[in-house]
């Protein structure tokens, strides 16, 4: 018979409030506050919005991958290895740090003056990787397959991992990591199976969702953060009938990993030695951060 699925129950939902972060922007920040410190390997998520004269400017990374996804606008990266990219609506940007990186990520000025918004989410990287060269991955949105389900009611982009039949196009990030994004039309109801054991999460980006089944249901409002249990294989999402517009969702999950997390900012080690380390070549520009020597970004001026 087939295995029932068991779903995985919610552990704990909050708020990701707004606050300020680097240059003028605003990010709510979804993991890495005191109400979640991380769930590994996830260190961090905001939901970010940069107007005009905002944004990232020459900042450094060590020892994890950064995922960034575009939801309105643009955003201009640039790098002290002389990489240049921009990331337009649906875009995304998984850029594995290393043992070093220093760049810039900078807005576009829309035309309208309209934000950018979108997400970025940071994911712990095995300690024998934190070492690896820098290297980047784009995922362009024309590349995101993107499948119906529910008769239509729902649509989700398969970013990373599968839903329904649909495998995303390749594997981006070094440590493994499911990215769904998905759309419920009122009334829309789905179920996503995710890898046992690994940590999930689900942020809400627009309207109301329904979280489970039956009394076990809970409703999660806009900016919410659900993280769930590491039992279960499956996730329940629907939306109500009458609901006035439609809801949106993303539902990340990855594998554990059996590490400490030391971390200072952008420099994520797996011990105080090891932060303290990157604290020193950052400032004297060893061990991957040679080229932050002299460097500054054209576009975070
Ligand atoms: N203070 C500080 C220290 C180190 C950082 F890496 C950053 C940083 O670059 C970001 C933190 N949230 C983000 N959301 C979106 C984007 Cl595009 C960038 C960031 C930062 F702000
Ligand atoms: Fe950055």
């Amino acid at each position: 018979a087939a295995e029932m699925s068991v779903p995985r129950a919610i552990r704990k939902v909050f708020l990701a409030a707004e606050q300020a972060e680097g240059a003028g922007a605003r990010v709510r920040r979804a993991i890495g506050t005191p109400h979640l410190r991380n769930l590994s390997p996830f260190l961090l998520l905001d939901h970010f919005s940069i107007g005009p004269g905002a944004g990232f400017p020459d900042h450094p990374h060590r020892g994890q991958e950064t995922i960034t996804y575009l939801l309105q606008g643009g955003v201009d990266h640039e790098d002290f290895s002389g990489n240049r990219g921009t990331l337009g609506a649906g875009d995304l940007q998984f850029m594995t740090a290393g043992r070093g990186i220093v760049h810039a990520e900078m807005p576009r000025q829309n035309p309208d003056g309209s934000a950018n918004v979108g997400l970025q989410l940071w994911v712990d990287l095995p300690e024998d990787l934190k070492s690896c060269e820098p290297r980047y991955r784009d995922l362009r949105a024309a590349e995101i397959p993107t499948v119906r389900v529910d008769d239509g009611k729902a649509t989700i982009k398969v970013i990373s991992g599968q839903s329904h039949g649909i495998d995303s196009v390749k594997d981006l990030a070094y440590t493994p990591v499911w990215l769904l994004d998905i759309e419920l039309r009122p009334g829309a109801k789905v179920t996503q199976p995710l890898p046992q054991g690994w940590n999930a999460f689900s942020y809400v980006l627009e309207g109301d969702v329904w979280y489970g089944e039956g009394d076990a249901r809970k409703k999660v409002e806009q900016y919410h953060n659900v993280v769930f249990e590491q039992r279960g294989d499956v996730v329940h999402a629907e939306t109500d009938a009458d609901a006035s517009k439609p809801a949106r969702l993303v539902i990340v999950a990855g594998t554990p990993l059996d590490q400490e997390v030391v971390q200072y900012g952008p420099f994520v080690l797996s011990s105080k030695e090891g932060v303290y380390q990157a604290l020193m070549d950052y400032q004297t520009h060893s061990n991957g951060f040679e080229r932050a020597k002299g460097w500054k970004s054209e576009i975070g001026k």
